[in-house]
């Protein structure tokens, strides 16, 4: 025990629906709202730690058996809290091998899941021990080594509204090269971000190539990236990859799996980045002995937190492969904590992924700001972000009320099938 004040008396888990734009991907677009899980944790010293992440049913079944063990214990006990997850046990029929079909994010082991659990905890108990000692987050795992954190503006295809909505949403639609670069121009103007990132997979490479080489015509000499979520064929894969040589900084996942990627990483001098490929420790020996990436996207959410993750930037380090941050949607306790963590981080040579412009609701008493591309890093102690209840409370009214109760899944192949009742999942490669 290092002290009664750290012990913790109450964990409140509040499962919340956030407006999503029609964003879509290769699997098909996100729904009106998106299923998030805020958590606190209450010391005895009556300090409250904040924390946030996947809010879909396998997460919750996870987090409430594992909140009730929590109780008694110390925030400090970091380390503990992998241990006491194992004691949760995970529904055989929640994993499976195949990539995850709401998040495209890689295999659903029981591990991981337990691990995308234990993350928001994690951040919520830092956070906690943070306001405790008067130290920001940064400073428990050692300190900042920059003040801001670049991001990268995430643009996507998108409609102008949600099926049956009433009017456009603020952004419009993307549907074509001029969309795509529209959309990038609003991103630079509102947000100052100065690398581009295009979700691909949605439409057929060529008309993804031709939105590259907008972007690159519109954004001369700027950091692009490309993503279609494994979508794409190895031979595909090699084609866009020689065509987009001259003008991405990387292609993410071009194609499934560690072998496929090894494969087009052979053929390409187009570095390759993973958020698909490696999102477990132990994808990584065979991606890095085959060389299939050089750049890992790390997610401190299925990582099992910022410790996890700078865990993980050290062994890329260890054997030449760049470091970089996944997003998925997320709200404003994420990117504190993203930002916190990659403040950590010394070879940070990408800008990081944020879905967070998208989303206009969010838990926090104020909105964080992209200044020039960036993010502040906070020395305010914890996360240096406050909760706003009144908005919790909103969110997690919707998250009851029975008229939403699908969305508390997220599934974007469902979502398309309201305009596309046919709509199933795409076999990959899909080109
Ligand atoms: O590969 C990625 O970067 C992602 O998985 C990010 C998100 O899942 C994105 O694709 C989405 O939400 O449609
Ligand atoms: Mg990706």
């Amino acid at each position: 025990m290092y002290g009664q004040g750290l012990v913790i008396t109450d964990v409140r888990l509040t499962p919340v629906l956030v407006a999503d734009p029609p964003l879509l991907n290769t699997q098909g677009v996100h729904q009106p709202y998106t299923p998030r899980l805020i958590i606190e944790v209450v010391t005895a010293g009556g300090v409250v730690g904040i924390g946030e992440t996947y809010g879909d049913g396998k997460y919750l079944e996870l987090a409430r058996p594992f909140a009730e063990r929590l109780v008694g214990r110390e925030v400090a006990d970091l380390n503990g809290l992998f241990t006491l997850a194992d004691e949760v046990a995970v529904d055989g029929a929640r994993v499976d091998d195949s990539v995850d079909v709401g998040g495209l994010r890689g295999v659903q082991t029981a591990d991981k899941l337990r691990l995308s659990v234990v993350s928001g905890f994690e951040v919520a108990c830092l956070d906690a021990l943070g306001k405790a000692l008067g130290l920001p987050v940064h400073a428990l795992l050692g300190g900042k080594v920059r003040d801001a954190v670049e991001y990268s503006a995430y643009l996507f295809y998108k409609w102008a509204a949600h099926p049956g909505a009433e009017g456009d949403d603020p952004w419009g639609a993307a549907l074509d090269p001029a969309g795509v670069v529209a959309q990038a121009r609003l991103f630079a103007e509102r947000y100052g971000f100065s690398s581009f990132k295009l979700k691909g997979g949605v439409f057929p490479p060529d008309e993804e190539i031709a939105a590259i080489r907008a972007l690159a015509d519109a954004f001369p000499g700027r950091p692009l990236r490309l993503d279609p979520n494994g979508a794409w064929s190895v031979e595909t894969s090699l084609k866009v990859a020689a065509e987009l040589a001259d003008v991405l900084e990387y292609l993410e996942d071009p194609a499934l799996g560690t072998p496929a990627m090894a494969r087009v990483a052979a053929g390409t001098s187009v570095p390759l980045a993973t958020n698909m490929c490696v999102t477990t420790f132990e994808e990584i020996p065979e991606a890095f002995a085959t060389g299939a990436v050089q750049v890992v996207l790390s997610d401190h959410h299925y990582w099992g937190g910022l410790r996890r993750t700078r865990e993980l930037a050290a062994l890329c380090r260890t054997f030449g492969v760049g470091i970089s941050m996944h997003s998925n949607t997320h709200l404003g306790i994420s990117l504190a904590a993203m930002t916190q963590v990659a403040a950590t981080v010394p070879a940070l040579d990408f800008a990081c992924d944020s879905h967070y412009p998208w989303q206009s609701e969010d838990v926090l008493t104020s909105r964080t700001r992209f200044v020039d591309g960036r993010v502040a890093v906070t020395d305010t102690p914890g996360l240096g972000v406050e909760l706003d209840r009144d908005a919790l409370a909103v969110l997690h009214a919707r998250w009851r009320d029975e008229e939403h109760r699908a969305m508390r899944e997220r599934d974007d192949a469902a979502a398309m099938r309201a305009v596309d009742p046919e709509w199933v999942t795409p076999a990959v490669p899909r080109w």
